[in-house]
């Protein structure tokens, strides 16, 4: 301990609870959740500090180490001016103040280190869906007292379970506009630099299916040592990391993925982080409602975690591809196979091929079949018109073990949502109502309609989202599943395409897909959109304290 005569520790004090004594800013500490509270092991007690706001106005600090929360106490005699932070909020402190543009910090080229200040830096959400940093300066009586707090802080944050400690940043430089690179150095590597013990290493992906490579083949001990992946790009380059690390995962432990009948595959011990930079950011979208990156980079230096739902794609006995967004044929497949002919337009390119698919207005013939999820209380045989004639699954005199359902039919869609997936032409999300970690399938089947009715389908979902549409168009038929395949009718030229997280997979002629689901394969740095609430605005309408009303 210091020699300060300010500043004691009560680590025998009898258990007391930092509880607001009146209706002021910030939560009471006995609503906030025990789960939403960074898991942390070692020192329990009180630490208590009188210091000053950079104004000269007497405050208290207590870091309550049984319950992870750090009280600001304005001492004017009232008792009523105070604000609670949880530990899991305070991304650092530091000795020196930082720029901060618009709740984005800036790395600072020379930190000036002040004397007897300690810098706060609180994440916070600023409003619905954005995160942003504030920085409260506290100002000691000592410098050796602000040294010990700042210590002491700091290695409690290193402690930290579910802080990432070690990730790898892989960044697609020709990802969506070509900004990915400097997106990342301006919204995004502050936040990281800040964040106590996490080491990141920076990788410019050379050529398509880099990044996969590189996971599969690094080290044993390098890959061990991992807790966290992220991608500076857009979908396609998150999918890269998602199946690099699933392969890796399940090959480690023996498990067979190419087979669609494999039950468990083991979750990575790595978590995913997405930093928007590509032309469509679905999945980053839909995971945090935003595809903000600051707000991901936030996630991913404070640890959140969230489970995602994974559907991996089989031809015969072999996986051909892994998804965590969405999965669809008919007139999207046709969209993205006619944009990559336009890549030279950008983003653009969705638009122009958008029009060209709907004058052509492709339609498949195929069966596609399925088993319902427990969650379903529809049931298909009601609600499904009959089989195209000759239907082959209705002609074997068994029926078909593998699957529960069948429908054979001419397709303008068919979709399958392993997330919400919002983009931004369904910023409502496209699924009725599959969610991230649901252990559901979304699998949407629109049968052949006319060229206007696709239009107004597709103005339709991107104005009210797939749940509205459902309600609204009788010809979406819609089922919560675990497992399901197609298969085109072999007398067509042409099987069609699948937009499969935004890269295009081959529809075999004359052969089926699986798609099987994996309920919460993976861990995200996502946080559950309920747990947190915005910071609330103080009643007080005379700002008394720069410390409890920043
Ligand atoms: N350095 C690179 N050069 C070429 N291709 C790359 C490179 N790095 C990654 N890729 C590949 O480019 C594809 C698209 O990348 P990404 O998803 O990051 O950007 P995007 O703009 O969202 O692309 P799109 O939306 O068109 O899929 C990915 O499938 C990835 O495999």
């Amino acid at each position: 301990m210091p020699n300060s005569k300010k500043s004691k520790q009560v680590s025998n004090q009898q258990h007391v609870t930092i509880v607001p004594v009146e209706p002021v800013k910030g939560d009471n500490v006995d609503t906030v959740a025990y789960s939403s509270r960074s898991r942390i092991s070692g020192e329990s007690g009180h630490l208590i500090a009188d210091v000053q706001s950079p104004h000269a106005k007497k405050h208290r600090i207590i870091f309550d180490r049984d319950h992870n929360v750090f009280e600001f106490r304005l001492l004017d005699g009232s008792s009523k001016h105070l604000i609670v932070y949880r530990l899991d909020e305070l991304l650092s402190t530091t000795c020196f103040p930082l720029k901060i543009n618009s709740g984005v910090p800036v790395i600072p080229t020379k930190p000036v280190t002040s004397d007897k200040t300690l810098y706060f830096n609180f994440v916070y959400k600023k409003d619905k869906q954005k995160w942003r940093l504030k920085q409260i300066p506290v100002v000691f009586y000592t410098t050796s007292e602000r040294d010990y707090w700042h210590s002491l802080i700091d290695t409690t944050l290193r402690r930290v379970k579910n802080r990432p400690k070690n990730i790898i940043i892989f960044i697609n430089p020709f990802g969506g506009k070509g900004k990915a690179q400097k997106i990342f150095k301006d919204n995004v590597e502050a936040f990281f630099w800040l964040t106590p013990g996490l080491r990141y290493k920076v990788m410019l992906t050379e050529r398509a299916n880099h990044a996969r490579d590189f996971i599969v083949e690094m080290p044993p001990e390098q890959w061990c040592a991992l807790d966290g992946l992220v991608s500076v790009g857009g979908d396609g380059l998150f999918n890269e990391l998602l199946s690099g690390a699933l392969l890796r995962t399940q090959n480690d432990a023996g498990r067979n993925i190419d087979d669609p009948n494999t039950s468990h595959l083991v979750t990575p011990h790595i978590r995913f982080g997405i930093i928007g930079a590509g032309s469509a950011n679905s999945i980053v979208s839909t995971v945090h409602e935003t595809n903000d990156h600051a707000t991901s980079a936030v996630h991913i230096a404070i640890g959140s975690e969230c489970n995602v739902d994974v559907c991996t794609v089989h031809q015969h006995q072999k996986l051909i591809r892994i998804s965590a967004n969405a999965i669809s044929y008919g007139w999207l497949g046709d969209v993205l196979r006619d944009s990559e002919e336009y890549r030279c337009l950008g983003p653009v390119r969705y638009q122009w091929s958008a029009l060209r698919t709907t004058i052509r207005h492709p339609i498949y013939r195929g069966i596609v079949q399925f088993s319902l999820s427990h969650k379903e209380n529809v049931n298909p045989k009601d609600q499904l018109p009959p089989c195209l004639d000759p239907c082959p699954v209705c002609q074997k005199p068994q029926g078909n073990e593998k699957y529960d359902y069948h429908w054979h039919a001419e397709f303008t869609h068919v979709i399958c949502c392993v997330i919400p997936t919002v983009t931004p032409f369904t910023p409502h999300g496209l699924a009725p109502f599959t969610g991230i970690g649901d252990g559901t399938l979304d699998l949407a089947l629109v049968p052949r309609i006319s060229r206007c009715h696709n239009m107004q389908f597709m103005r339709k979902v991107a104005m009210y989202g797939g749940k509205q549409l459902y309600e609204l168009d009788s010809s979406l038929n819609c089922y919560r599943v675990t497992k399901w395949s197609y298969q085109p009718d072999s007398d067509q030229d042409d099987p069609g395409v699948w937009n499969l997280d935004g890269e295009i997979l081959e529809q075999p002629k004359d052969e089926p897909l699986h798609f099987k689901l994996h309920p919460q394969l993976i861990s995200f740095f996502g946080r559950d959109a309920a747990m947190v609430k915005p910071t609330k605005r103080s009643f007080i309408k005379k700002r008394k304290s720069s410390i409890v009303y920043q």
